[in-house]
């Protein structure tokens, strides 16, 4: 558990010196600081007035006090975990206590933070919660998986839609990597369809008919990273379901486990997971000995690990485990061909077969797609189309500028000013400038006259042959291939 950044903040004996500490002596929760040995720091007044303790804690052992040492906070340095429990002190003062070990980036203890609360909330109700909590999200993971496979639903690579350069050679190699037992690290911007291509990995691979086991880093509570990922025995903590828990390692016994953002895993775990990448073996919290699981690991990360590991949030010894098989998803705006396809995939599945096919999207949309600079990538085109589709009127059948969110078109204008800039600076001659200027009176043209070509011709002062001679010239024909022809 990291409060603080480890570069500031590398001793506990310093933190309760630092100025931080007088900020505890503005909260109504009790705060004491506690070494790796188990001896009071630090404590503000809240804690002392909880517990009906003597002022000259400092320097005196936490047994010297409290009954409930030995499963709270010494239990919190032994096994290097959050433990929320009740509190008893010598004097029968009561309260309950999260204490949360605080590490340093070589993952060593630096001691132990402790933060109590009155116990008018009922520790059974917290524990109860816990439990409850834990509960329904294994059921429904579990559930979850068994759905997605029982209708077949992980993705291959056939199913992920594209056929850009980009993305057919992403394929290839993914292909390929699905064979190997080797971790693979999916990287990407995100939005760009990571755990599809997760899941193509594991339905190419020779485990494919085995569980599949995700696991999203950056949105599990980090005090319970650690016995999601590798599980406990029963009664380990307070709050622990009777019969324990099976970690996702375990649970993906014979499969694969998919770890996304695991950028954001803590230095402690990223320490533990190596370990397990190493040996294969499992050390389950508050259980004798280790158990083994044959387990397959895909990573993914929209991070840049490298300047993580420059930054020391995250190991260098697991990237390099890591990345034997590196596969990058490309951005959007590298394959915007693959834009058409995706489009008519998405209209389908928000529509219905029978309406996406009288649905059809303008030349103009088409171009403002292409040039959009799509930083959400496939998620944000599905979310654009989305509300397009509820802009369009039942009766209307072309998707137009019109129909796009404001956002959108406000964000689209900036990127068309900043293309048209850029070149500005850098023109080299006035055969150049022209070109551009021509080129700009153009699409300004034939946008002022609706694409149709006939009046932008006329407006122009110049044939309808001439238009065509122009148009193909700047790369313009193609986009128009749809639009009316009078
Ligand atoms: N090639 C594709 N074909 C069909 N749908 C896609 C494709 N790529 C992405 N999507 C869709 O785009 C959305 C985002 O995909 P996904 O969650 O896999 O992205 P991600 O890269 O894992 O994102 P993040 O980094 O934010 O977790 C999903 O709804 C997914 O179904």
């Amino acid at each position: 558990m990291q409060f603080f950044n480890p570069k500031i903040v590398n001793s506990m004996e310093k933190l309760a010196q630092s100025p931080y500490a007088g900020f505890f002596e503005l909260l109504h929760t009790g705060i004491a600081l506690m070494s790796a040995e188990g001896n009071f720091l630090y404590s503000n007044k809240a804690f002392i007035k909880l517990f009906n303790l003597p002022v000259d804690i400092i320097g005196k052992h936490v047994s010297d006090f409290f009954l409930t040492a030995e499963q709270g906070v010494m239990s919190a340095i032994r096994d290097r975990k959050m433990v929320v429990c009740s509190s008893l002190t010598t004097t029968n003062a009561e309260g309950i206590s999260f204490r949360y070990p605080l590490m340093n980036d070589q993952a060593e203890l630096l001691g132990i933070i402790l933060e109590s609360i009155p116990s008018t909330f009922g520790e059974t109700t917290l524990s109860d919660l816990m439990s409850s909590v834990r509960e329904i999200e294994q059921s429904t993971s579990y559930l979850e998986q068994k759905a997605n496979r029982k209708h077949g639903m992980l993705h291959t690579f056939d199913s992920i839609i594209g056929e850009s350069k980009a993305i057919l050679e992403m394929k290839r190699y993914g292909r390929r990597f699905a064979r190997s037992k080797e971790p693979v690290l999916v990287i990407g911007e995100s939005g760009t369809g990571k755990e599809l291509v997760a899941q193509a990995l594991h339905s190419a691979s020779p485990r494919a008919k085995n569980p599949f086991i995700v696991v999203n880093s950056a949105a599990l509570p980090r005090e319970l990273m650690e016995s999601e990922l590798f599980g406990y025995e029963g009664g380990a903590f307070t709050g622990a379901r009777a019969g324990g828990v099976v970690g996702k390692f375990e649970q993906a016994d014979t499969g694969t486990i998919f770890l996304d953002e695991i950028g954001e895993l803590p230095l402690p775990v990223q320490a533990k997971l190596l370990r397990v990448l190493e040996s294969g073996e499992i050390q389950k919290i508050a259980h004798r000995g280790t158990l083994h699981s044959d387990f397959r690991l895909i990573a993914a990360t929209n991070r840049d690990l490298n300047h993580y590991v420059e930054e020391g949030r995250f190991r260098a010894d697991l990237y390099h485990r890591l990345n034997i098989f590196e596969l990058k998803v490309p951005p959007l705006r590298d394959r915007i061909s693959d834009i058409p396809l995706l489009a008519r995939r998405f209209i389908e599945t928000e529509v219905g077969r029978k309406r996406s096919t009288e649905i059809r999207i303008s030349s103009e949309t088409y171009r403002a797609f292409s040039q959009y600079p799509w930083q959400g990538n496939v998620r944000e085109l599905k979310n654009v189309l989305t509300y397009a589709l509820y802009a369009l009127e039942d009766s209307d059948n072309v998707l137009s500028l019109e129909h796009l969110p404001p956002r959108f078109l406000r964000t689209l204008e900036l990127a068309m000013e900043r293309d048209e800039e850029a070149p500005l600076v850098e023109m080299q001659n006035l055969a150049q400038a022209n070109a551009q200027a021509e080129r700009k009176t153009l699409v300004n043209m034939l946008e002022k006259m609706r694409y149709n070509k006939t009046l932008t011709a006329r407006a122009l002062g110049i044939s309808r042959n001439k238009l065509y001679h122009k148009l193909h010239e700047y790369g313009l024909l193609e986009g128009l291939a749809d639009s009316k022809e009078e």
